[in-house]
This record gives structure tokens, C-alpha cells and sequence, in this order.
């Protein structure tokens, strides 16, 4: 099966000399892909070249068989995304900031904003203006709206910061449900490590700006246990061997 995003070498340096380097993954339909690494490790970095909202350096990305930086549309049209912001309109309903968002896709059926208030638990809020919503509440409306056109892949940043302990729970079991049923794919990043291990079928491991190992969550697993997999390839990108984590 093709992969539908294709990430190779990807680097990029800012000018203070950070930024990530050598960043290669692929992400099939149906794979709920998550970027592990501690803050500052590189994850936003790698997900605003894939989303364009920055420029790499060198390498490329192809999404569904279009290189993205020469065919930006056609790349990005199946793609759903939350990357640095998950803004609304505070004056606004959570309905009509989403009716808003609907004008990008004119084909869209008219109950499709209702389906996709009810994935999220905002029906009952739907009327209630933006400004009011927690947090929480925000970053569901923002994927509500990254919902609307059924994306084949979704990227989000973070998605559970903000979220309480039910929220995170209801976003994990949505992305399950839609990986499972529909086949759509998922990039996401965190930097807690049992929140991957729950919903992620492959991880790329990140530290200092690269990937330091990245494969499906049963091999990564091992014998040993995520987090230990984890420190023990710190240690070896460290130099320091990997045995006794
Ligand atoms: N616009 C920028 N200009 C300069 N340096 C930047 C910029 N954005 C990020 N960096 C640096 O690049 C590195 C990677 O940052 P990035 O935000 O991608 O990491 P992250 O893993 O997403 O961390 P966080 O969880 O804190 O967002 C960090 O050292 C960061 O300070």
C-alpha cells in the first residue's frame, strides 16, 4: 500500500543554529503516527514543513503522490491540520465559526457541521458563543473544523494539551474510532510518552532536532517498556552505550 505522506531528510536550521535535520518517516492510511520527543526536541518544527507553514531547508515531503513543495494544493486538499493555533472567532457561536470554516468546502452536505459537533461532545455549546469555551473546548472546535472535509490525514500539534482528563479520553477514543472505521490517518505529537503508547500504531522518537529511532509501537515496546526504549536510545544518541537505563 502506497503511503499517503512520505517525509525524506527533511532539515531545517534557524538562525540561531536550532531547528531539526535528517528527518525521514512514512505514514500509511489508518496509521495514527505520533512524534515523541521533550519540548524543544523538534516535533512543531517537523509538522509546520509537512503543513507549510514553514520552509525546509532541504529534503521533501509527498502527500497522496504530490511533492508538497511544487504542488501545494493538490497535496494538501485530503489533509486536515491543527499546527500552533487553534483559534476561533470569541464573538462567534462554535456553529457559526464552523459555518465559516464550511465556506472553504462548498460540496459539503449541510448536516456535516452537526456530525462533526457531535465527534467532539459541542453539541450541547454549539449555540454559546467561542469566547466562553475553555481551552479544551476550543482545541475541539478547532478539530471539528479540521474534520469538515473528511481528511484522509489529520496533523495535530499537541492535541491533548489543554485538554482535562475527560477530553483527553473522548479525542483518544475519536481518533481510534476514526482510524479504525474510516482509514484516516493521524500525525500527531506529544511529549507524554503513555499517552502514545495508548493511541499511536508507529512513533518516531525525537531528540535534540533528530529522530532517533522510530518504528511500530509493538517493536518499540520490546520486552522493555516505552519510556525505557526511549532513554536507552537518549543514552546511545548521547554516546554513552545504551545498557543499564
Ligand atoms: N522560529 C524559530 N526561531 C528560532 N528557533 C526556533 C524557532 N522555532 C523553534 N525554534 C527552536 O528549534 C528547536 C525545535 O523547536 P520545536 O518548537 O520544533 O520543538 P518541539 O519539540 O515542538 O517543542 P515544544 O513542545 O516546546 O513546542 C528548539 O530548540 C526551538 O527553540
Amino acid at each position: 500500500m502506497e503511503p499517503i505522506l512520505q517525509v525524506r531528510q527533511l532539515s531545517k536550521r534557524y538562525r540561531n543554529g536550532r531547528g531539526v535535520r535528517n528527518i525521514s518517516f512514512e505514514v500509511r492510511r489508518g496509521d495514527v503516527y505520533g512524534l515523541f520527543g521533550p519540548n524543544g526536541s523538534g516535533k512543531t518544527t517537523v509538522l509546520k514543513m509537512i503543513s507549510g507553514l514553514c520552509k525546509a531547508d532541504s529534503g521533501s515531503v509527498s502527500l497522496f503522490g504530490h511533492d508538497a513543495a511544487e504542488q501545494f494544493e493538490p497535496a494538501m486538499s485530503r489533509v486536515g491540520c491543527i499546527v500552533e493555533t487553534a483559534d476561533a472567532y470569541d464573538y462567534m457561536s462554535g456553529y457559526d465559526n464552523l459555518k465559516l470554516a464550511a465556506r472553504l468546502y462548498p460540496e459539503l452536505p449541510k448536516t456535516r457541521i452537526d456530525e462533526v459537533l457531535e465527534w467532539v461532545r459541542l453539541t450541547p455549546y454549539k449555540r454559546e458563543k467561542a469566547g466562553g469555551y475553555s481551552l479544551g473546548m476550543k482545541q475541539r472546535l478547532a478539530l471539528a473544523a479540521a474534520l469538515l472535509n473528511e481528511p484522509e490525514l489529520v496533523i495535530l500539534d499537541e492535541p491533548s494539551n489543554g485538554l482535562d482528563i475527560e477530553g483527553a479520553v473522548e479525542l483518544r477514543e475519536l481518533i481510534l474510532r476514526l482510524s479504525a472505521q474510516n482509514g484516516t490517518a493521524f500525525l500527531i505529537s506529544s511529549h507524554q510518552l503513555d499517552e502514545m503508547e495508548r493511541v499511536c500504531s508507529r512513533i518516531g522518537f525525537m531528540y535534540g532536532g533528530a529522530f532517533i529511532r522510530e518504528g511500530g509501537i509493538g517493536e518499540l515496546t520490546g520486552e522493555e517498556s516505552l519510556e525505557r526504549t526511549y532513554l536507552s536510545e537518549i543514552r546511545k544518541a548521547r554516546g554513552e552505550g545504551g545498557a543499564d537505563v
